[in-house]
């Protein structure tokens, strides 16, 4: 059988990317994402949106739920502090298995835990399993209809404190409307919409910034 798109992603990245260059990985990506072959990366656009958010936060524990291949895992670990670690949660071995070898690629594997498995499943076992106490960041960019299950369940676990920064992917195209809801009518958080594109395209999509008010 073929390759899959994920595994063309990955060949593009080892052909025209610089081993320990996150830059040129991501650059890569979106080069390879808007002349040959469409993928649901963050993208371009928004990514510098998530860049400019992650810097502001500058977490010490990050999540991330959906890696794909990989790519917005790359965008984040890039801008850590040492010491500072990125969790990314895939449930399909296929593509977790393209991500690993694309955030190696790009120099980061010390930065990520890549946790294979259904993140309703993993998010309870977080704090046991891997110590951690809370998550100052989460990238939200998984099934859509699962971001408000899954936000609910990392405040129902504990895992986000005053101050935690939930970001999500995606909330105009394909959309994610109940989560829109829960988030700005929540008096737990406070919401913010950063008008984009759907990645590699002119089509309208955006994130949400909510802020955890403990
Ligand atoms: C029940 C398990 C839940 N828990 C889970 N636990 C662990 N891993 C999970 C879970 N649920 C899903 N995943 C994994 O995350 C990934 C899924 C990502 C989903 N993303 C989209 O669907 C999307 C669509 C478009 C789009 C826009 C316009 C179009 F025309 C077409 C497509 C654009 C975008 O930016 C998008 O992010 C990966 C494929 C999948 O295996
Ligand atoms: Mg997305």
């Amino acid at each position: 059988t073929g390759s899959s798109r994920p595994q063309r992603m990955l060949k593009a990245v080892q052909k025209n990317a610089t081993k320990g260059d996150p830059q040129s990985v991501i650059s890569a990506i979106d080069h390879y994402c808007r002349h040959k072959e469409w993928a649901m990366n963050v993208g371009d656009d928004k990514g510098l949106i998530l860049d400019s958010v992650l810097t502001e936060v500058n977490p010490s524990t990050a999540l991330e739920l959906g890696t794909y291949c990989g790519y917005s895992t790359v965008r984040i670990a890039r801008l850590l502090s040492p010491g500072s670690k990125l969790f990314t949660v895939e449930f399909n071995p296929a593509f977790a298995e393209v991500a690993r070898q694309i955030i190696a690629y790009a120099g980061l594997q010390d930065k990520v835990t890549l946790v294979e498995g259904s993140s309703g499943d993993l998010i309870p076992k977080m704090k046991e399993q891997f110590g951690i106490k809370y998550f100052d960041f989460v990238f939200l960019d998984h099934w859509k209809d699962r971001y408000v299950p899954d936000t609910k369940l990392l405040e129902d676990c504990g895992l986000l404190k005053k101050g935690s920064v939930l970001l999500a992917d995606n909330v105009i195209c394909p959309g994610a409307p109940e989560y829109l809801k829960y988030v700005r009518n929540s008096p737990r958080y406070e919401s913010r919409y950063y008008k984009s594109n759907l990645e590699y395209t002119k089509v309208e999509d955006g994130l949400e910034k909510s802020v955890f008010l403990g």
